[in-house]
């Protein structure tokens, strides 16, 4: 395998290292990742999340697995196991699939290992393209806003929605960024965050449930969301909160982007009810850290309700800026989504 490189994954002399995403932004930690096991922990513990990442984070494995002489029936089964590690970001789905049409070939090892490597560099572009597409729609000086983290540590490249408002910012827009810290494992407050700092992005840490009060104050003028899953009909599958935000928007009248790569894109979902959502475990929400270090706990008894994502009505989206172009409500209506996928 080429030596890789992206903010979450990288390929060194043939073996795969996962930046571990839950000790950001105050530990950077690289985990050598040898097994299938190992890669669906990863994946569950959200130590390798972002609807792309994991995607090329699976089939990296599988390549790898590959190139340790496995043979096609054992990858074969190690891709429907890596397929199932998390239901509802379909690039996993997707990326796995190409695997295993690789691994269909004579040549399966070197197969597999090809098109992981042009998986990552499918990626790396499909990000710069989308960056580019979205930052036209960003004028100067606006205050944008943005929910959990669709940097480059979900992708591998530049990122979704983080893409586009870093370009709009290197273009010397003057942009300044709310950034969610999305509840209840904080990709924003800490993963989005630690990014913007490193790009030099102004931005501003704000709880979920202020951006309702900062729209009818005025002070969003673009929101920008990435995906996990987008259906036939525009609705998407996205971090549980984006369907708050959209309805906030709409209601205050502000312009809400969704930002994915068309690999996000799953014709077989006719609409929204048809993407599964993920049900994670309780204690992500039962337990708080405190601001002296402590964890604040509610009940052990408590019964709660924990789904990682929500699903946004394409009829809340101002447009959907895909590595294609940029779309409205029309032409999504007119499938235009069915036309990008099958060419
Ligand atoms: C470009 S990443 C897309 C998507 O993935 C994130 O979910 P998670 O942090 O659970 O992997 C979030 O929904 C992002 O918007």
């Amino acid at each position: 395998m080429k030596n890789l490189l992206a903010l979450s994954l990288k390929t060194v002399q043939g073996e795969l290292y996962v930046l571990d995403q839950t000790l950001l932004p105050h530990q950077q930690n690289w985990l050598h990742c040898t097994t299938v096991a190992q890669m669906v922990t990863l994946i569950q513990r959200l130590q390798l999340r972002g609807a792309p990442a994991i995607g090329i984070g699976a089939s990296l494995l599988l390549a790898y697995r590959a190139t340790q002489g496995d043979s096609r029936e054992q990858l074969l089964q190690a891709a429907e196991i890596l397929r199932a590690a998390r239901p509802t970001a379909v690039n996993l789905m997707n990326n796995l699939d190409s695997m295993i049409q690789a691994l269909r070939q004579a040549d399966f090892a070197d197969a597999a290992v090809a098109c992981a490597e042009a998986l990552f560099a499918e990626d790396v572009a499909l990000c710069q393209n989308m960056a580019e597409h979205g930052a036209e729609l960003v004028q100067p000086n606006e205050r944008l806003l943005t929910h959990c983290n669709t940097g480059g540590l979900a992708t591998a490249g530049v990122g979704t929605a983080l893409g586009v408002i870093n370009l709009a910012q290197q273009q010397g827009k003057t942009i300044q960024l709310w950034v969610d810290e999305t509840r209840p494992l904080l990709q924003g407050g800490r993963l989005t965050a630690w990014e913007c700092q490193q790009l030099g992005i102004p931005y501003q840490l704000i709880c979920d449930n202020m951006a309702g009060m900062l729209m009818a104050r005025g002070e969003v003028d673009r929101i920008f969301v990435g995906a996990d899953r987008i259906a036939a009909n525009g609705d998407f599958a996205n971090k549980v909160g984006t369907y708050s935000l959209a309805v906030l928007a709409h209601y205050h009248k502000v312009p809400f982007y969704v930002v994915a790569p068309h690999t996000t894109i799953d014709l077989s979902c006719p609409d929204g009810s048809a993407i599964p959502i993920e049900q994670r475990a309780a204690d992500e929400i039962r337990g708080v850290s405190g601001a002296f270090g402590q964890t604040l706990w509610a009940p052990e008894q408590a019964s709660v309700f924990n789904p990682a994502f929500d699903v946004t009505p394409a009829s809340l989206v101002t447009g959907w800026v895909l590595d294609t172009g940029v779309y409205n409500q029309q032409q999504i209506a007119d499938g235009v989504l069915e036309h990008i996928v099958s060419h």
